[in-house]
């Protein structure tokens, strides 16, 4: 079953009961978005969250890109394997909390990245943008000496290392796309940024355990049929982020759930017809009337209009 989830602070507000009151009950933890931009979970730091979550009709489904994952291990450095050990520990904790989902990325040196984050969108609302002219010059990033292949390398020893784990406990991973899915960054090397990336990436470690975030709007730039690669897939889908963009990963601009050029309809069809059964969130959402664009993406109203939206689609789909 899709279920439709949000992104939820670690601690209550309404924006917990906004979720509850629209029928939603995953929440997806990310920290580094909304919260305090905590990354090193323990089992009882976890616990709690879990328990106030539930004590309030949602449970924690998804903790994303706000895991003790970082450079040291994308890069190689030194204390990766007691990074990698942390990683393991935090998987172990997922799974006695029945944490179903782990998203985590690749993208060493910068992450998701924008040129712009008030573009005027539909009625005077603000969406992100991202033009890789405006992107270069600046020092040259660290990273930026690294090959695809050293970052390759470093995956699969991540994933040899942690795959074990996530099956033994029964916790799915979804590794994100590079956003924008380029091949360099202001030089830094990127390497999840096409299909034929991922089919690379799972066949590193043949298990469901071993799977896709299915980040629409990346694989909108990447300019892939969304239906067939839905269908590609199939079942390595662990996580959905629901969104859309117009253009391409040098050029494009985020749109509204119902506005943009991906057949958001065929897309829901699609993941019915693979079997998705997991949290699907909406990703990036247009910043409304009201709302002061402090944290673009991921403000509330447009948030409230995806889901409804999400749901509209998902009975269309029945
Ligand atoms: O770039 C995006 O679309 C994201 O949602 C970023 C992800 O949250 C993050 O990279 C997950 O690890």
């Amino acid at each position: 079953m899709v279920r439709p989830a949000l992104v939820l602070p670690p601690a209550p507000d309404d924006r917990w009961q906004l979720a509850t009151q629209m029928g939603v009950t995953d929440a997806v933890i990310h920290t580094l978005e909304i919260g305090d931009g905590t990354q090193f979970w323990d089992y009882d730091h976890l616990r709690r969250i879990c328990n106030w979550f539930e004590d309030a009709g949602l449970s924690v489904s998804v903790v994303e890109g706000s895991v003790p994952l970082t450079d040291t291990t994308r890069l190689g450095l030194d204390g990766r394997d007691e990074e990698i050990a942390a990683f393991q520990q935090f998987l172990r904790a997922c799974g006695d909390l029945d944490i179903g989902v782990v998203c985590y990325d690749w993208m060493a040196g910068i992450r998701w990245a924008r040129t712009s984050a008030h573009v005027e969108s539909r009625g005077g609302s603000y969406v992100t943008a991202y033009e890789n002219d405006k992107m270069r010059g600046g020092p040259t990033h660290e990273a930026a000496s690294r090959s695809r292949e050293e970052l390759w390398e470093n995956l699969e020893y991540f994933l040899e290392r942690v795959v074990p784990v996530a099956e033994e406990v029964g916790v799915k991973l979804g590794l994100h796309p590079d956003d924008p899915p380029r091949e360099e960054v202001r030089g830094v090397p990127r390497i999840i940024n096409s299909v034929d990336a991922y089919d690379r990436v799972l066949g590193i470690y043949e298990s469901e355990h071993n799977g896709v975030t299915f980040c629409q709007g990346n694989f909108a730039a990447m300019g892939v049929d969304i239906p067939a690669t839905i269908h590609h897939f199939g079942d390595r889908i662990n996580f959905v982020h629901f969104r859309d963009v117009e253009g391409d990963a040098d050029e494009f601009v985020e749109t509204w759930h119902d506005d943009g050029p991906t057949d958001m309809l065929a897309a829901m069809q699609a993941y019915r017809e693979v079997g998705f059964d997991g949290p699907m969130r909406p990703d990036h959402v247009p910043t409304m009337a009201g709302e002061q664009n402090d944290n673009p993406g991921y403000h509330t109203k447009g948030r409230l209009f995806a889901i409804g939206y999400m749901k509209g689609l998902l009975e269309q789909t029945r």
